[in-house]
């Protein structure tokens, strides 16, 4: 767990962060959002101790960061940023040890964890570990940040606008594989970005910032439907609020079950259990049906979604 207590930090005359308190629990993907120069970063950088805050406390597990030695502090929390920050003279490989190295693992432990991290983040080790970092593509890159945050397995995550350079493929790509890791190795996770869709995407919950302050801290879903303010209603965009739940709703949720599995009919359009409501709205809208049938993972049919259903899911 990770709190903030009345922090704040000065450079000079500007307040980059302004009394902040901030509790973020063990496990949970905390996703800080706000418009640029609003304190993001600084506030990650606090976390660990890149920078000093000027006032207040900032506890890791109950324990004042401030009496902590700032390596140790380090090695437990992996740092991911926009650009990568990977060694271009290191190979892939050994940019994604570098932590495991310095903690001095054998060697054979090493080897083993950068072939699982790379394996885990679906980047061939064959292929991949002895490139160097220019011989990837920008989305691959960032890929080897991740896995070389996660190498000696820190118990927080810290990410500066991780995806922010890349195009938009690539990004929901990325935030989909983060999804998936999270659903795996459960980090307490700190993710700055100004991209309030793919904080709604990634969060348990939101912390909306704007000029040093934290405005409103809740989950996606209460963020959607109760804005604290107008500023945030602004920032979640007033108009597509509904579209934007169905998004965070799984067909799941709305579907009506089948009794039985079975085939699905062959050249019909379907939805998985898992994929969104709106989806799901958006393949009845488009082909102009009544509803669509739903698949589990296995492709066997399980149920049936209603546009009628999926016109009300919004509200
Ligand atoms: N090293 C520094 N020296 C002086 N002022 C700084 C420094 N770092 C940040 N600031 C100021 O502190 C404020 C908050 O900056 P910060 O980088 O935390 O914002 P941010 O929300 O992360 O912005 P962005 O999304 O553009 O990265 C800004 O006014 C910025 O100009």
């Amino acid at each position: 767990m990770i709190e903030l207590k009345n922090v704040t930090r000065r450079f000079g005359e500007t307040v980059a962060v302004d009394n902040i308190n901030l509790t973020i629990e063990t496990g949970e993907v905390c996703v800080l959002v706000g418009s640029s120069g609003c304190g993001k970063s600084t506030t990650l950088r606090m976390i660990n101790r890149l920078l000093p805050h000027s006032e207040g406390e900032i506890l890791v597990d109950g324990e004042d960061i401030t009496t902590m030695n700032p390596e140790q502090l380090r090695l437990n929390m992996g740092y991911v940023i926009q650009g990568t920050g990977l060694f271009p003279h290191w190979t892939v490989a050994r940019n994604i040890a570098m932590v495991p190295r310095l903690l001095k693992w054998p060697k054979e432990r090493i080897d083993a964890r950068v072939h699982e991290l790379m394996t885990l983040l679906d980047l061939d080790p064959q292929a991949h570990a002895h490139k160097y970092p220019q011989q990837l593509s920008g989305g691959q890159a960032q890929r080897v940040g991740v896995a070389r945050a996660l190498a000696a397995d820190p118990n927080i995550l810290l990410m500066d606008e991780p995806f922010g350079a890349l195009d938009a493929i690539t990004r929901e790509n990325l935030q989909l594989e983060m999804l998936r890791i999270q659903r795996q190795v459960r980090k307490t996770t700190v993710f700055v970005t100004h991209d309030i869709d793919e904080a709604l995407k990634l969060a348990t919950r939101i912390a909306v910032m704007d000029q040093g302050r934290i405005l409103q801290h809740d989950t996606p879903e209460n963020i959607l439907r109760d804005p604290s303010s107008e500023f945030v209603e602004n920032l979640v965009g007033k108009q597509d609020r509904g579209l934007k739940l169905m998004s965070l709703q799984s067909v799941r949720k709305v579907m009506t079950a089948h009794r039985d599995s079975r085939h699905p009919e062959p050249g019909v359009d379907t939805v998985r259990e898992d994929d969104s409501a709106r989806l799901a709205l958006s393949i009845v809208l488009w082909q102009g049906a009544e509803q669509v049938p739903v698949v589990n993972a296995d492709g066997q049919e399980i149920g049936f979604v209603t546009r009628e259903r999926l016109m009300q899911g919004g509200a």
